[in-house]
């Protein structure tokens, strides 16, 4: 299951077109519906957008498969265990709220694939009606076994934080080693495969599909590089299989259906409706070389926007390894009150502003106007800090889900793995503040403040 192994293409958003190597010519030429498709196959259309979606946001590709997804019997209703998108059954809850990482079980004790595994922590809107997102942590110890999984309601970010994930999907196999995320959108059917305990985070987006934020005064280049996003190349399998599950999220509810074959019997697709993985190392940083802190947005890696200007319905950032160079400054996030909500977390080493009780694996959400920002013991080190380069976050990597959505906690997340003492790391910030004996005396500044 080494890297080396699969083979993507390179390119965010492209016109992709893929043949497994076993059937060449397996993509009809010149139209996408030919009387008779080579090989045999079918071909199937998968709208990612409305047909008439403008063309910048139009998404869909043809699969050409062995049988049509439609050969399934019906869905029936299954436990969704964790899973709920069901806001109004808890009373909403405005603090600090910080968790520890969820444990995995010992695969003797009790076995867990990747859907039964997954736990909502927080989210706001719907499905129905497309408008939303949901927070989940994942924890599993098995592989999804002839069975697949697909989310009718939005599209999947997946951050994986302890394990690799080695994932086959429609459009072929993608691994997602700790420190990659992937995306896997609406109607894409995946399966994953695990060695051992494995862990992360997941977003799931109701509104739309995540893009490359845009640049600005930046320039053509940095952050996230259309290059470096990959996607796999056709693979198919000719299996069949008594009773494959096939695992629909629908409106928030599990449900199954059941066929005798693979679902992974696609043998050549065409189109940029397809999933992705990004390693977070090819991030190109940018940040102040001058004073202050540049706000967070400046390490946005993916959004989906909402259809207010510049507002997303989340973005999702990361905090990589960087030098710290600003002059005058207090360097960490600074104190903050946001109109928009922000779920953190870490999947190694250690975050900034709080070195300690935010640990890889776990988790904080500072909801809508919820104060937050640097702990006691953060804010006494970087007011006292000799302002020299230093290279921060060094083997660390946190990420944020920023929303402008207010999220509601789930009743599992409000009593599971909390840290009821989080507002305590803020408790012996003290009173810096003393009016001037006399007037000559003035406001007292750091060294070499500029004004
Ligand atoms: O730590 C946080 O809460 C996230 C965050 C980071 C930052 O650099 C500035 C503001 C902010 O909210
Ligand atoms: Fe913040």
């Amino acid at each position: 299951m080494s890297n080396d192994e699969l083979k993507y293409m390179s390119g965010f958003g492209n016109e992709f077109a893929s043949e497994d190597p076993r059937c060449p010519g397996a993509l009809p030429k010149g139209q996408n519906s030919p009387q008779k498709c080579p090989y045999g196959l079918y071909a199937e259309q998968l709208s990612g957008s409305a047909f008439t979606a403008p063309r910048e946001s139009n998404v869909r590709s043809w699969l050409y498969r062995i049988r049509p997804s439609v050969l399934h019997v019906p869905f029936k209703n299954i436990d969704r265990g964790l899973i709920t998108h069901d806001w109004n059954k808890v009373l909403p809850n405005p603090n600090q709220l910080r968790w520890m990482p969820t444990e995995i079980p010992k695969v003797k004790e009790k076995k867990v694939d990747f859907v039964q595994g997954l736990s909502t922590v927080c989210g706001a809107g719907d499905p129905g009606s497309r408008h939303g997102l949901c927070i989940y942590v994942y924890i599993c110890n098995t592989s999804m076994n002839n069975k697949c999984f697909y989310t009718s309601d939005g599209d999947f970010l997946i951050v994986p934080q302890k394990g690799s994930l080695l994932i086959t999907t429609e459009f072929g196999k993608m691994k997602v080693d700790p420190n990659e995320i992937c995306v896997i959108q609406q109607g894409m059917r995946f399966n994953v495969a695990v060695e051992g305990e494995t862990r992360g985070y997941m977003l799931e987006v109701f509104d739309g599909h995540f893009v490359l934020p845009n640049l600005g005064p930046i320039g053509a280049n940095g952050l996230a590089n259309p290059r470096d996003f990959l996607t796999p190349v056709a693979w198919f399998e000719d299996r069949d299989v008594k009773g494959y599950k096939v695992v629909s999220k629908y409106q928030g509810h599990l449900f199954e259906a059941q066929q005798d074959h693979s679902p992974f019997d696609v043998v050549a697709w065409h189109g940029n409706y397809a999933p992705y993985k990004y390693a977070l190392d090819k991030f190109m940083t940018i940040n102040t070389v001058d004073f202050d802190h540049a706000d967070p947005s400046i390490f946005t890696l993916l959004t989906c926007q909402s259809l207010k200007p510049g507002t997303a319905i989340a973005d999702f950032v990361i905090f990589p390894p960087r030098w710290s160079v600003s002059e005058h400054t207090f360097r960490p996030p600074y104190y903050h009150r946001n109109c928009m909500s922000e779920y953190m977390g870490l999947i190694k080493g250690s975050y900034e502003a709080k070195e300690e009780g935010f640990v890889p694996g776990g988790g904080t959400l500072h909801s809508m106007m919820t104060p937050h920002g640097p702990d006691a013991q953060c804010f006494e080190t970087a007011s006292n800090a000799d302002l020299k380069p230093q290279r921060i976050a060094e083997g660390t990597m946190a990420f944020m889900f920023e929303s402008s959505l207010s999220l509601t906690v789930t009743e599992w997340a409000n009593k599971n793995k909390v840290d009821a003492g989080y507002f305590k790391c803020w408790q012996p910030l003290k009173k810096h503040f003393s009016l001037p004996k006399t007037a000559e005396e003035g406001p007292s500044k750091s060294k070499k403040q500029k004004h």
